[in-house]
């Protein structure tokens, strides 16, 4: 196996396979379960493949994982049942990669040669499946032994492999339950940043949370009680509604008729800084896929939306034509973009290292680096300046990311405000009822954590974590 660098510590639960279903009531029928193995051998072949080549390219190559997944599972042509569980190995395997990497490695007793071929990630998958998924062992070793022959530097381990995971499968869960995943999984630069920025416990609350699979949030337009009650879902404080992972969301009620989009709950809160945005001119910077821009849309401001991917920018498109809603969009850079009218509003959602998203893009775990977080707050520094600049004299700028770490926020704030004398904090206003005190920082900024909502249901628990400053430009 691969040398992981992580610690080891005390005991934890041992991690849950699959996702709760939500509470309450739905009016359509119960979608094929992600996690039930394909059936047909040459499918279920194709549907391990696809997850380990994610898997090699996700750990191997340093690729994000939505876009290898995407060719991975479209070149093997996968129906979306098959796409679904192929995507559970692989994200399962991601989450808990350290743990199962050393019960592995307890049945392995030589080290390995080089040129091992994809061993590694074939045995992470099968192990996700057996560990994890409950899937049936004969499926999972066999597969994963069918694997090793097809792979040119691999099968020469195919005896290897089938015996391992024969042992793994007998005595593996006892050991999984005994290991602690957040120690053995996560990058110790990551938590040794989190301790410093919320103290050791909360780092590690973060941390495990970090590695739950998130439950599907949705925004919707309007009447979230009555959409909750026909998905099947629950309506959360903030607004939005919320189910455990239901298969496609395509096929859920209200989706072709354009009545909500999928966001995160937390992803929603930064738009609500700006209170009444309706008949307003808002500049949405950084704005595909177009969560935030839509959003806006809804609530009537006339909405230009900037991005500089194009193909993400179409999705916006796409997205924004599904939900009846429009926005003015630009394919364009948001460090030059200009206008010849300035905004009453501006919104920058810069990109950023996305700590606070591991919960549904656990790759970060394996992309991140400590010093993607100097370089982006560089980067963020010049977005938010010039944003300053396409603004109106007492409009609003609301700055947000999708980062933990505290110089793309909190610290990214007080060094504008100590360049730009012309704008000060508005310190955001929450009624309690609806967003919890405890998440306004002292200086009044917004800081969501993926270890709030911890006292919901188990598989509705959790939050992105999410930064949002609200910035009035003088009049
Ligand atoms: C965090 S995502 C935005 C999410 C979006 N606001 C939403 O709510 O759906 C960041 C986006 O910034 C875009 N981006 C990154 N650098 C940019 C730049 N210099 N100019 C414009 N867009 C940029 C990326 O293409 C990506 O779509």
């Amino acid at each position: 196996m691969s040398n992981n660098t992580n610690r080891n510590g005390p005991r934890t639960a041992a991690v849950r396979p699959g996702a709760a279903r939500a509470h309450g009531k739905r009016d359509h029928k119960p979608k094929t379960a992600a996690a039930r193995p394909p059936s047909p051998a040459a499918d279920g072949l194709k549907t391990r493949d696809a997850a380990v080549s994610a898997l090699f390219s996700v750990l191997i190559e340093h690729k994000p994982f939505d876009d290898v997944f995407a060719r991975a599972s479209a070149t093997r042509d996968l129906a979306p049942r098959d796409r679904a569980f192929a995507r559970l190995i692989a994200t399962s395997a991601l989450r808990n990669r350290g743990a199962l990497q050393a019960v592995l490695r307890t049945y392995i007793a030589k080290p390995l040669p080089e040129h091992i071929g994809r061993l590694d990630e074939i045995l992470l998958a099968a192990a996700a499946q057996l560990l994890l998924l409950q899937t049936p062992p004969h499926a999972a070793i066999s597969l994963a032994v069918d694997q090793c022959h097809a792979d040119t530097n691999g099968k020469r381990f195919a005896n290897l492999v089938n015996a391992v995971l024969r042992r793994l499968s007998e005595s593996g869960p006892g050991r999984l339950a005994s290991l602690d995943n957040v120690a053995l999984t996560f990058p110790e630069w990551l938590l040794a940043r989190w301790s410093a920025a919320y103290g050791p416990a909360e780092a590690r609350q973060i941390a495990r949370a970090s590695l739950v699979e998130p439950a599907l949030d949705i925004t919707v337009k309007s009447d979230p009680e009555m959409w909750a009650e026909r998905i099947g879902a629950v309506v959360l404080p903030t607004g939005s509604i919320r189910c455990a992972q239901a298969g496609r969301v395509e096929e859920l009620p209200g989706y072709d008729e354009g009545a909500w989009w999928v966001q995160d709950a937390a992803a929603a809160l930064p738009v609500k800084l700006f209170g009444d945005v309706a008949g307003l001119s808002v500049l949405d910077l950084c704005a595909a896929p177009g969560g935030k821009t839509a959003q806006l849309a809804a609530l009537g401001a006339n909405v230009t939306a900037v991005d500089k991917s194009a193909g993400r920018l179409s999705r916006l498109g796409e997205n924004l034509a599904r939900l009846g809603l429009s926005a003015n969009t630009v394919v364009g850079d948001a460090l030059t973009f200009t206008s010849e009218t300035k905004f009453d509003a501006i919104l920058l959602d810069s990109p950023c290292t996305s700590t606070g998203t591991i919960r549904r893009h656990p790759d970060i775990l394996y992309l991140k680096r400590p010093e993607d977080v100097p370089a982006l707050a560089a980067l963020q520094a010049k977005l938010i300046d010039h944003a300053a600049g396409l603004l109106k004299p007492g409009g609003m700028l609301v700055y947000c990311t999708c980062s933990l770490e505290p110089e793309e926020g909190e610290k990214q704030i007080d060094a504008f405000l100590a360049r730009h004398a012309d704008f000060a904090r508005r310190p955001i206003t929450l009624d309690e009822a609806t967003i919890p005190l405890s998440w306004r920082t002292s200086a009044g900024d917004l800081r969501t954590l993926p270890s709030h909502f911890a006292d919901m249901p188990e598989g509705l628990r959790g939050l992105d974590g999410f930064f949002a400053a609200s910035l009035v430009k003088s009049p």
